[in-house]
């Protein structure tokens, strides 16, 4: 039985009046769960005869999945089955994510192609159904304050297969002065008092109090602040939070309106507990008026990053190691076609940001900033070689590489593989073999002998 604060009773019975009981009623029924299908490994819901739609299916079984009213490839799961600790989702096929949640990325309708930024993105919840949206086309900046939260979400990034991200570790405001006027789309889900969580996160009851909802309301325009220098004319962006008190939500976009008046909210939503079947949550859409000067867009000033760096295309290091790179995706993923873009070089570690045509977003520009990701991580460059990195394997498709070893999601071989074992090559691999679970890639090995040498990261090993 959860205990509510005296004060959050009396400010939902003003706000909800003769709903306010079953509203409260909420508190002694189970939590909500879902999961979001990743549509880049999956195919869409209708997709035709790519092959997928069984799998979804197998999914929707092995699940007891249920659809999600308000987002398309949202569903809720059956808790006993336990999806979380399934090497499917290893392997980045959906995301667990509270339904309520779902419904901010949906209501932002990304469109292939956008230049969007997701500026409090961590763990990745809206950053992966955004990258989805895009399917693979345009570019996602996906930000987050903290330093764990950023590298977490680098992580999500990187499971869910996301080939044309950019994981930062930034202020909003120190985003604002590089890229002013850029996106045409922003996603703020906007740290809150977190009234929509008190049944999944009972923390967020103890830290609870009016001054809490006061700070984070002035918090939240101070980042609405920044996203409202982010955001191109025309462009539009969704304001999000999983609270319920209207402070934090509808007054503080009073307040974001009146100070830019070039903004309006177009639309408003409000996921209710007793109401649908969701933690709740709150959404808005606010669009920026075209006919204003567009400001000046992507910077290129900047201090240099303290590590190393290598964003010149021109760069004879960088144009070395992408030769090397591009040696090694010849052989190794001969069916995947690098879309337009630039490589950045980290120290050893090669990158590959895209270019969205028409936007000025481009390697050089990351200079200065703390950044994690800066697109797809495509290989580990060392002298003479380039070797394919992780995150290559989990955004391909078995189509694509030369050689595939195919197991069992829940057979011996995917076992070993997972606890970083040396597994016997089946019949006709050899090489960068990417090694699969059910078809879909988790990471690869080196055939040869008749061994599998693992090379799934240290990180991503299991016990068990
Ligand atoms: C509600 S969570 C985001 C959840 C995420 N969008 C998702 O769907 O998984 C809010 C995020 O805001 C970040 N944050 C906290 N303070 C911030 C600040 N002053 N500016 C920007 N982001 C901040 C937190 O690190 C946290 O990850």
């Amino acid at each position: 039985m959860i205990e509510l604060p005296q004060r959050f009773i009396e400010r939902i019975r003003e706000q909800l009046g003769p709903e306010a009981e079953a509203f409260i009623g909420t508190y002694d029924e189970p939590r909500t769960q879902g999961l979001r299908l990743n549509p880049l490994k999956l195919g869409g819901p209708a997709t035709g005869a790519n092959g997928h739609e069984s799998f979804r299916d197998e999914l929707i079984r092995r699940f007891g999945l249920t659809p999600v009213p308000w987002c398309r490839d949202g569903y809720y799961y059956d808790e006993a089955t336990k999806p979380g600790k399934h090497p499917y989702h290893q392997a980045g096929l959906y995301y667990i994510q509270e339904p309520s949640a779902m419904s901010a990325a949906e209501l932002l309708d990304v469109q292939p192609g956008e230049l969007v930024l997701d500026l409090a993105a961590a763990p990745g919840g809206k950053t992966t159904q955004i990258a989805g949206a895009l399917a693979g086309r345009g570019l996602l900046v996906s930000n987050d304050i903290h330093p764990a939260r950023a590298k977490i979400l680098s992580e999500n990034v990187e499971r869910f297969g996301i080939a044309n991200a950019v994981v930062t570790n930034a202020s909003p405001d120190e985003l604002a002065a590089k890229f002013s006027g850029a996106f045409d789309k922003i996603m703020l889900d906007a740290p809150c008092s977190g009234e929509g969580m008190f049944r999944k996160d009972p923390e967020a009851i103890l830290e609870w109090s009016p001054d809490h909802v006061r700070m984070c309301a002035a918090r939240q325009l101070d980042i609405l602040d920044s996203a409202a220098r982010l955001l191109k004319p025309g462009g539009t962006l969704a304001y999000s939070t999983c609270t319920f008190n209207r402070e934090e939500n509808e007054e503080a976009l009073e307040r974001f309106v009146e100070r830019y008046p070039a903004f309006s909210v177009v639309r408003t939503e409000r996921i209710w507990p007793h109401r649908h079947k969701g933690e709740g949550h709150f959404v808005a859409l606010l669009r920026r008026q075209t006919d204003e000067e567009p400001a000046s867009t992507a910077a290129t000033s900047g201090r240099r990053d303290e590590r190393c760096r290598r964003t010149d295309p021109a760069d004879r290091s960088v144009r070395e190691a992408m030769k090397l790179a591009e040696a090694m995706l010849r052989d190794v993923v001969p069916g995947f076609d690098l879309p337009a873009g630039e490589p950045v070089l980290f120290g050893e570690q090669l990158y590959w940001l895209p270019s969205v045509p028409g936007f000025p977003l481009r390697a050089r520009d990351l200079n200065g900033l703390r950044t994690l990701r800066p697109g797809l991580h495509l290989a580990h460059v060392k002298k003479d070689r380039a070797e394919p990195a992780h995150s290559l394997a989990m955004a391909i498709s078995t189509r694509q590489a030369r050689s595939v070893a195919s197991f069992d999601a829940d057979g011996p071989e995917a076992g070993a593989y997972w606890r970083g074992e040396t597994v016997p090559a089946p019949d006709g691999v050899n090489g960068w073999t990417a090694v699969a679970v059910d078809g879909y890639p988790i990471g690869w090995a080196k055939a040869s002998g008749g061994q599998l040498k693992n090379h799934l990261p240290k990180g991503l090993r299991r016990p068990g």
